[in-house]
């Protein structure tokens, strides 16, 4: 059978929720004074959107082969993204066979390394591969876990990202993970507030659950250590997550050598690429590393990054970003679990989380997902005709 090759590559925009989903409307959890790198100033403290955190937008590649089969994807990306697919990773793709996967993100990655490495061109990266795995799979009339290995478990378990980690108990997850609130800049008060908000919650859901705290790059060491160790001693925190700047290095491997034996280290959904990975696992930073696919650099460089954790015997539970991780993560002995983003917003309710833009998104029952759930082609998900496209860079 003659593989067919691709004819069109072409990138869109959405606005609102979706592939950006912090881009949500006012009362929504994901923006309810998250601590952050920016919290230092207090006019950007309230609202993650005020400093901009919804820029960008959602990123939609569509990939078109000889045949008539269309692979696409969503990612973070917005018009940046557009502007890098259809001004310089086009010349790489169109023409090419639909099974060049490798070769297309080598030249992809190559030839951005002047102004890329990570952020958004490696978002933009992963979003060409993504579709790639899609439209290549859809030719194969076979979902992308297959072209993957295959299922190593019959269902994937999910813990919940929210604010209400007692109803995700109620829901069947088997853990929830709670946004930081306040960071150094708000000193003792702050600090009380946070550990308050894990006494609450703790005698909400019991000893059992698993609780977690995502940081979001807010914290210096010296507040992560006493944080982390008054959450585990106290309250029995199972993780803390992204607790520093995704470049401190020194900062990460110092603090998974302060925090108390049993609380685990969680970092990467804002690292991207083999290399960054590496620095993670050989300068021992964290415990559970979480690439997010649609920033990483997609499926092709996540295989590369998930090899060469298992080999250093860590976890990769890759962050949010529905179907593009749940297909990998049932196919991977060191992916356990899943993330799953509570994107309704009060998070008492479960919602696809790339909500409007995907139809046929499947979404946990009961905290979990049968590995059938995720059998339809490719990625096994439609575009929403219902969200305008905007091409803002038509060749
Ligand atoms: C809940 C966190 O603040 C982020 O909004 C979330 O997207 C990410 O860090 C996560 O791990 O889900
Ligand atoms: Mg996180």
């Amino acid at each position: 059978m003659s593989m067919p090759t691709i004819k069109h590559v072409r990138a869109f925009t959405i606005r609102g929720g979706g592939a950006d989903y912090h881009d949500q409307a006012d009362g929504h959890w994901i923006d309810d004074h998250i601590a952050t790198p920016m919290s230092k100033y207090p006019e950007y403290r309230q609202s993650r959107r005020s400093f901009g955190l919804n820029v960008l937008g959602t990123l939609v590649v569509e990939i078109e082969a000889s045949d008539g089969t269309v692979g696409f994807s969503v990612t973070t990306g917005g018009d940046l993204g557009c502007w890098i697919v259809e001004k310089h990773l086009a010349r790489f793709i169109e023409g090419a066979r639909v099974t060049d996967i490798e070769k297309i993100w080598d030249q992809m990655y190559n030839a951005t390394l002047f102004y890329g490495r990570k952020g958004i061109v490696l978002n933009t990266i992963s979003g060409v591969d993504l579709a790639l795995w899609d439209l290549l799979a859809k030719v194969r009339k076979e979902p992308v876990h297959a072209l993957l290995g295959g299922p190593v478990r019959d269902e994937l378990s999910f813990y919940a990202t929210g604010a209400r980690p007692d109803l995700a108990k109620d829901m069947g997850f088997i853990g929830g993970k709670m946004p930081l609130h306040h960071g150094p800049a708000e000193r003792e008060e702050g600090l009380k507030k946070n550990l308050d908000m894990l006494a609450d919650m703790r005698a909400r859901v019991g000893s059992d659950f698993w609780l977690m705290l995502d940081c979001w790059m807010s914290l210096d060491v010296e507040y992560a250590t006493r944080l982390a160790t008054a959450a585990r001693n106290e309250f029995g925190l199972k993780w803390i997550e992204e607790a520093l700047s995704p470049d401190d290095y020194w900062g990460y491997a110092e603090l998974r050598r302060n925090v108390p034996r049993g609380l685990l280290v969680s970092t990467g959904e804002h690292e991207a690429t083999r290399w960054g990975f590496r620095l993670l696992l050989e300068m021992a930073c964290c415990d559970i590393l979480q690439p997010d696919v649609g920033w990483c650099g997609g499926i092709t460089e996540l295989i590369k990054i998930s090899n060469l954790a298992d080999a250093h015997g860590k976890l990769v539970v890759p962050h949010g970003s529905s179907v593009y991780s749940y297909h990998f993560v049932i196919t991977r002995h060191n992916s356990p679990f899943a993330e799953f983003l509570m994107m309704a917003p009060k998070a008492d309710e479960v919602v696809p989380m790339f909500n409007p833009q995907l139809l046929d998104e499947p979404v946990p029952v009961n905290g979990r997902m049968k590995a059938s759930a995720l059998d339809a082609p490719g990625f096994g998900v439609r575009l929403n005709p219902d969200c305008a496209l905007h091409r803002p860079f038509p060749r």
